[in-house]
């Protein structure tokens, strides 16, 4: 676990590690205003769909205890909210404080505050939950793959799918992880591998194409990876390059495990074809820490997210339940 939090409130300000600058250099943001807190989630200094939900709750927050801010807050939270469109966490961090907007300031803050301390105890029963079923389910020592990055970094602490493994880590039943690089940002490469070198358990990066004959080759006995929405039917939509892991399990009969709050659950959203799946910059795919690696003008489609169909699933752990 990082020793800070990845995004908390502190001095009337939000405070977040910079998630762009790593693994080179542990950064802090002090983040004062709503407009600066949307610029960080759009470049992915604040990312990972739970700590999404805490960074928007507390940006509510901000607008709300600023004095003279010129937005008033119901404006600052449709904009927070619309930030990234995939993560149903965002919009719903964003209204849990927002609720409170009748109460003041101190109550919408309070709101948040919960928001995020809801948060951390989640994590810790995901990864407590998650670590039981595998056991009881698969035994252990396991080594597991994981994808993108659901760890700390992605929440306030602790993690959701690393999580799991940090849980399992810390029973002394955790054998190895790979931990695919997740291009084209490579939260996997520069986030998942910090946050594993930070926990002593033993792992390897490996590049995405590489991550499902990973699994075809037996190396690993689960897969286990977070969620930015999971719609009312089960599907469940994470990073680009979840679902053909999930194939890839399906076909080799390991499970494949997602691990989430339940504030990521969207039962206003009945199939995985009805969540917004954010196209980001041809710029990412094309470039490479800003050189250039396709010709001038190549066109790219930059999906962010795919859509894992249900019936692939084998569980969804949450603090409060499989199913
Ligand atoms: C606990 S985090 C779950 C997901 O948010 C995570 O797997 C993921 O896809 C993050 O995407 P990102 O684009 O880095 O915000």
């Amino acid at each position: 676990m990082s020793s800070v939090r990845t995004v908390d409130w502190a001095d009337h300000r939000i405070v977040a590690i910079d998630q762009t600058r790593l693994p080179h250099e542990v950064v802090l943001l002090d983040i004062e205003t709503v407009d600066d807190l949307i610029a960080a989630i759009r470049s992915l200094a604040i990312r990972g769909a739970p700590a999404l939900g805490v960074a928007g709750a507390l940006g509510v927050a901000l607008a709300a205890v600023s004095p003279g801010s010129a937005d008033d807050v119901p404006a600052a939270a449709a904009r927070l909210r619309a930030a990234r469109p995939t993560a149903v966490n965002l919009a719903w961090g964003v209204d849990q404080a927002l609720a409170h907007l009748a109460g003041g300031p101190d109550a919408v803050l309070s709101a948040a505050i919960r928001v995020r301390d809801e948060d951390i105890a989640s994590c810790r029963a995901i990864g407590e939950r998650g670590a039981d079923w595998l056991l009881e389910r698969v035994g252990g020592p396991l080594a597991i793959q994981t994808h993108c990055n659901a760890g700390a970094l992605a929440c306030v602490e602790w993690g959701t799918a690393l999580g799991v493994v940090r849980s399992l880590h810390e029973r002394g039943a955790l054998a190895h992880v790979y931990a695919d690089e997740t291009r084209p940002l490579l939260q996997g490469a520069r986030l998942t591998a910090w946050e594993l070198a930070r926990m002593g358990a033993a792992h390897t990066v490996v590049a995405d194409a590489a991550g499902p004959s990973v699994i075809a080759n037996g190396l690993v006995q689960a897969v286990v990876v977070g969620a930015d929405r999971i719609a009312a039917n089960g599907d469940v939509v994470n990073k680009v390059g979840t679902y053909p892991l999930a194939l890839a399990a399906h076909r080799a009969g390991v499970p494949f495990v997602v691990a989430a709050p339940e504030s990521t659950v969207d039962m206003a959203t009945p199939t995985g074809a009805d969540v917004p799946i954010e196209v980001r910059a041809a710029e990412e795919v094309t470039a490479f820490a800003g050189v250039a690696v396709a010709p001038p003008g190549t066109a790219a489609l930059n999906y962010a997210f795919d859509v894992t169909p249900r019936d692939l699933v084998t569980a969804i752990v949450t603090e409060a339940r499989v199913f």
